[in-house]
């Protein structure tokens, strides 16, 4: 029995299947290389290149590795990006996932975990987070993911099919062992940006906004190591297969760092130096954002091993290093 990875060549999925690998089990990746590394892939998982779009594709893959279940990593997933091509994304995101679901139901596999995104929430009105916190994406990125939410729960109800949708927070930090991280150079997120601005690869770091309603005005986030949540997606495995309900389940620390605790920690941690800059607010940037991870303890028994800001850090810190041998194969 196997399992089907989509968008393992990716930066979260690449993890995923390193924690299937190193529990002994069988991997098969799709992934379009849109955004993922051919070298991303792990040499213990079977490969192939195409579209998890492709109804087709995944029916023969589902039946020539007699696959178990399906974890949909695969997607885009820059929000600006999202709002200037609304259709590129509810194709990417929502289409290419009612196909994928649907070669599920048709090839009988029973259990599908999904990477949703804390962008389902927008601008919430609560912190911390719960799963019952109301839903109002901000962003044609998040609606993309909720719409995937909303049909995998409409399927599940008509179809032997039993779902974990993973909402998470903010990923980053690499592998312990530095064997995958995140490595587009075309990264926006703070934790990548500040690692690359702290090993000179970037002149300096912008701060964007410094006047939102926060302890120290910057923005606040909750960092989730990106092997803990690797670890989350083991377990959401393990919970289906042992006969669990379906479940929507935040995956964070419960703890928020502002933009500038983070910076403060970069420099820290890497003992660099970096220009900070203050600038004007992103557009759509919610003030803070942060799990109450709950629910995900309760029903996945779920234990943070890597929950510390530091630790997160000194991991980016060392893939960022490792990629700089790869500069010319990073995009
Ligand atoms: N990075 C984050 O902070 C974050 C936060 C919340 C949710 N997510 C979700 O986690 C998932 C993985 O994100 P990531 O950060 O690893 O991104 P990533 O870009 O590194 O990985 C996505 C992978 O999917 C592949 N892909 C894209 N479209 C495809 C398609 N149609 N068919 C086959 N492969 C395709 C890409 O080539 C890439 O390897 C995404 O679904 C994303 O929405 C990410
Ligand atoms: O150079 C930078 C980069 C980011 N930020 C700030 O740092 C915070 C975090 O920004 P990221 O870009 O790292 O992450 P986001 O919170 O915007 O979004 C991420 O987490 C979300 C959930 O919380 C979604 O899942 C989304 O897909 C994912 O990109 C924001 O206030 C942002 O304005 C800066 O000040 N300077």
């Amino acid at each position: 029995m196997t399992v089907l990875v989509t968008g393992g060549a990716g930066y979260i999925g690449s993890h995923m299947v390193l924690a299937l690998v190193d529990s002994g089990q069988d991997v098969v990746v799709l992934d379009d290389l849109s955004t993922g590394f051919p070298w991303m892939i792990h040499p213990k998982a079977t490969f192939v290149k195409g579209d998890c779009g492709d109804e087709a594709l995944v029916s023969q893959i589902v039946q020539d590795h007699r696959i178990e279940a399906i974890a949909h990593f695969a997607g885009s997933i820059v929000v600006p990006d999202s709002v200037v091509d609304p259709l590129g994304y509810y194709l990417n995101n929502t289409v290419k996932s009612r196909a994928l679901i649907s070669a599920a139901v048709r090839n009988d596999v029973r259990r599908f975990i999904f990477s949703s995104t804390a962008a389902v929430y927008g601008d919430a009105k609560e912190s911390p987070i719960s799963e019952s916190t109301p839903l109002n994406p901000v962003s044609p990125y998040g609606m993309s993911k909720l719409m995937t939410e909303l049909m995998l729960r409409d399927t599940a109800a008509a179809h032997p099919l039993s779902y974990v949708i993973l909402r998470y927070f903010n990923v980053a930090g690499a592998d312990p062992q530095c064997r995958s991280g995140q490595s587009s150079r075309r990264a926006t997120h703070l934790i990548k940006v500040a690692t690359q601005a702290a090993l000179g690869e970037r002149t300096h770091l912008d701060i964007f906004g410094t006047d939102y309603p926060t302890a120290d005005g910057t923005c606040e986030r909750d960092y989730i190591h990106v092997s803990d949540l690797a670890h989350a997606h083991l377990l959401a495995l393990d919970y289906l297969r042992g006969g669990g309900e379906s479940a929507v389940l935040n995956c964070g620390y419960g703890r928020g760092y502002s933009v500038r605790e983070v910076v403060e920690a970069v420099k820290r941690v890497s003992g660099a130096a970096f220009d900070v800059r203050h600038a004007e607010r992103r557009a759509g940037d919610p003030a803070t954002l942060v799990a109450d991870p709950t629910a995900i303890r309760d029903r996945l028994k779920w234990e943070a091993k890597l929950d510390h800001l530091d630790t997160i850090i000194a991991h980016a810190l060392a893939w960022e290093e490792a990629l700089k041998g790869r500069s010319s194969e990073a995009a």
